[in-house]
């Protein structure tokens, strides 16, 4: 048996920010991590960590009042009506402006409790523990938070960084593996927007990159956190910086509209990224090398990079309502090159579409 290699700390925002701990059991931690002015505590938790959540709350009550609030699952939790849910929770246990909430689970779980913590008392301190490699290497870090409503993904939400993210590698244990696969679709969103290295692990060695057990895995996820805190650091309400972390998610968000949540997040993103690489190989930015890097990158972790062809008008319609479009007008991440991101703003709509008949099913 070889022993779990150290923990590792990534640091979000210098002074006054905070840290993103990963490694085997830093959950321990929790208890630290929401500081000794805390006296409640509301974890928020789906089903399938109900377990855990009780576990969790077994092991912080000798320091902490904790209650625990079970959500649906998934992009279900994401909703105004989820948050009305835990607002009365924590009316009810008269939570106070310094006490706390816990957000553990995927993505889903840490956007809504991240939302919950940003509105209840317009503020009060979250610390998420995220438990799908996809929480682990961007939702849960960065402090956007949000829900959905019926016009599109995330259109209700704010900035609210976390008191800390700890990323214990021991609760992917039991993620299914279609879950890990979906993560890695943010992971190389990392490699191609700033960290070539982690393509370069996943192309050498897919196995070995999406095992949680072995180091490569630990290095790409690590990269991928170091990408999103860097950036973060520097741009935190997405003034201009931070839009690039947005790279596949304009068609990717339509996609997950359009198929109602029904598709995993990292998937509708696979096929975003798809198309923006057919975008910056129509505009003559992105050499036919890279560009086709992303289909075959994409496909050796068995993710989708086609859509429908049919579905144009439908797509087109959702982006129009996505967040980054400007009085009417589209943005779109693209590369110039490997890590060379950039904004394309109202972009020909006859080049769009030639575009999306290059991913078309
Ligand atoms: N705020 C941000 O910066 C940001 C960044 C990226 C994605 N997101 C959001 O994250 C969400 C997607 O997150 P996700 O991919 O983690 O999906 P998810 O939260 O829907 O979780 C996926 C599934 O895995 C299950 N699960 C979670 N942890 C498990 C575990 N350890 N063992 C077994 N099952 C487990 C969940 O119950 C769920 O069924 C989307 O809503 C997306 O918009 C937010
Ligand atoms: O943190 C960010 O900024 C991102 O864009 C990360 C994305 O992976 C994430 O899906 C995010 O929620 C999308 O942001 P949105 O503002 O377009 O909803
Ligand atoms: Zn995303």
């Amino acid at each position: 048996m070889t022993a779990a290699a150290p923990s590792t700390s990534i640091r979000v925002g210098g002074e006054g920010g905070y840290d993103v701990v990963i490694g085997n059991g830093v959950l321990a931690g929790l208890g630290d991590a929401l500081g000794p002015a805390v006296r409640k505590v509301l974890v928020v938790h789906p089903a399938t960590l109900g377990a855990r959540a009780a576990a969790l709350r077994e092991a912080l009550s000798d320091r902490f009042e904790v209650l625990l609030a079970e959500i649906p699952d998934a992009e279900a939790g994401k909703r105004i009506e989820v948050a009305a849910f835990c607002w009365q929770v924590l009316g009810q246990a008269d939570f106070t402006r310094s006490d706390a909430v816990v957000g553990i689970g995927g993505g889903a779980v840490t956007d809504l409790a991240g939302f919950v913590a940003a509105t209840w008392l317009r503020g009060v301190r979250v610390v998420q523990v995220p438990t799908t490699v996809l929480g682990m290497v961007d939702a849960a870090v960065g402090g956007k938070t949000g829900i959905n409503t019926n016009e599109g993904k995330n259109l209700v939400g704010a900035f609210h960084p976390p008191a800390a993210v700890l990323c214990d590698l021991d609760l992917l244990d039991t993620l299914p593996r279609n879950e890990i696969l979906a993560g890695f679709a943010e992971i190389v969103k990392a490699g191609f927007i700033r960290y070539p290295e982690i393509l370069d692990t996943i192309e050498a060695d897919p196995d070995a990159a999406t095992d949680p057990t072995t180091p490569q895995f630990r290095r790409v996820v690590e990269l991928a956190i170091q990408m999103k805190a860097d950036v973060v650091s520097e741009d935190l309400t997405e003034q201009g910086l931070r839009e690039i972390l947005n790279y596949g998610h304009t068609l990717g968000h339509a996609v997950e509209h359009a198929e109602r949540y029904q598709w995993r997040h990292g998937a509708a993103i696979s096929v975003g990224m798809a198309f923006a690489a057919e975008l910056g190989r129509l505009s003559g930015r992105l050499s036919d090398e890279v560009a086709d890097r992303h289909r075959s990158i994409l496909e050796l972790l068995g993710l989708p990079t086609s859509y429908p062809a049919g579905r144009w008008p439908t797509l087109l319609a959702t982006m129009q309502r996505d967040k980054k479009s400007r009085g009417g007008q589209l943005r779109f991440i693209v590369l110039d090159d490997l890590a060379k991101p950039t904004v394309m703003q109202a972009p020909d709509q006859s080049l769009l579409f030639a575009a999306y008949q290059e991913i078309g099913s």
